[in-house]
Order: C-alpha cells, then sequence, then structure tokens
C-alpha cells in the first residue's frame, strides 16, 4: 500500500488545504502527519516544539510519516519541515510527491499571525524567507512534480493535480 500522493512544502503553501480537496474529488481517504502527531501524542505541536524541542518533534515526525506511508491509500500532506529528515526523504523514493510552490508575499499572507507555527514567532515575513530559501532545493529534491499555488485558489491548485495525476 502507498500513497496516491504525498503534498509537500512551506507552511501557507496549502498542502492541508489542497489534500482535502483532492480527497473529496477523488473519493479517497486523507491524512495529514501534523494531526497524526498531535492524535497519537495528545498534545499540540506548538506545546511539542516548546515543551520538548524541534527535534524530538521531528522524531516523531519520521515515525508519523512512516506509518502513513505505509499504512496509508489516499493523500497524504506532510508537515512543511518533514522533508528536512533524509529518513523521510527516502520513504518518499517510491510514490508521487507535489511540491506546493509557494512565494513570500502569498505565504505570508495566508498563515497570518497564529501562534499555531512556533517556528515563525518573531517576524514573519523573516522567518519564512529564511525557511522558503533553505527548504526549496529540498522540496524540489523530493518532488516529482511541482506546482505553483502564487494568486492561485486552492480548487485551481487542485485541479492541476489531477490533471498530472489523472
Ligand atoms: N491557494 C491558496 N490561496 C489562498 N489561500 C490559501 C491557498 N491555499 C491555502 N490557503 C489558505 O492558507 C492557509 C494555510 O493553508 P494550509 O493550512 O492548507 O497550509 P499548509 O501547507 O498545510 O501549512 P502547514 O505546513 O503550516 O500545515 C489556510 O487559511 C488556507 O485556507
Ligand atoms: O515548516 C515546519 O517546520 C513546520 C510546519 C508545520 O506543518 C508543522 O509541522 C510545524 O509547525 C513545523
Ligand atoms: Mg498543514
Amino acid at each position: 500500500m502507498a500513497p496516491r500522493v504525498v503534498l509537500v512544502g512551506p507552511m501557507g503553501a496549502g498542502k492541508t488545504t489542497v489534500a482535502g480537496l483532492l480527497g473529496d474529488a477523488w473519493g479517497v481517504p486523507v491524512r495529514d502527519t501534523d494531526a497524526d502527531i498531535e492524535a497519537t501524542t495528545g498534545r499540540e505541536i506548538s506545546d511539542i516544539f516548546v515543551e520538548s524541542g524541534e527535534d524530538a518533534f521531528r522524531e516523531l515526525e519520521v515515525a508519523a510519516v512512516a506509518a502513513a506511508v505505509a499504512e496509508h491509500d489516499g493523500v497524504l500532506a506532510l508537515g512543511g519541515g518533514a522533508v528536512l529528515r533524509a529518513e523521510t526523504r527516502d520513504l518518499l523514493a517510491d510514490v508521487p510527491v507535489v511540491f506546493l510552490r509557494v512565494g513570500l508575499s502569498d505565504a505570508v499572507k495566508r498563515v497570518g499571525i497564529g501562534v499555531g507555527r512556533p517556528l515563525l514567532l518573531g517576524n514573519v515575513r523573516s522567518r519564512i524567507k529564511v525557511l522558503l530559501d533553505e527548504r526549496t532545493p529540498v522540496y524540489e529534491s523530493v518532488a516529482t512534480h511541482v506546482v505553483d499555488t502564487d494568486g492561485r485558489t486552492p480548487d485551481e491548485v487542485a485541479d492541476e493535480i489531477r490533471e498530472l495525476l489523472p
């Protein structure tokens, strides 16, 4: 069993939103590793970061991705930083992976100033810029397809993925 598609990309790329649209369109279940980690630990991601640190969160994330890739045959959305771990990148070697690309301006608009994204605390715009610069090559390295999301609605993004992966 393997996911029909895995969505990767930075915070605000729309992974969770587009995963839901694809699941509805294809009639398949949707999984999101951020939600899986919160369900298995009973803790919010922001609390895990504050209380246990990012490394501990990444360990949980590797396990969550491994379980989802092994068990899930629908749409899988990953947390924005999951691909930072080589173990996670290796798990994606044999599945279609769509990198949802988003530029700085649209990403900032989409994530707002909520407290649910611990890596963005402080200056959201400069934090996102650093993450985009560091991670874009990593997302590209795991992607089998790249879909631009700037200036497009989630429905338009989902429709392009359905055309790429009929
Ligand atoms: N193409 C889009 N155009 C405009 N707004 C969008 C688009 N995609 C998602 N959004 C909005 O941006 C916000 C973030 O989207 P979403 O939670 O799906 O991102 P994510 O990639 O899953 O982020 P994270 O890595 O933090 O989980 C949501 O409010 C969502 O409605
Ligand atoms: O980009 C990241 O590193 C993160 C993205 C979110 O999906 C969560 O997994 C968490 O807030 C960390
Ligand atoms: Mg998400």
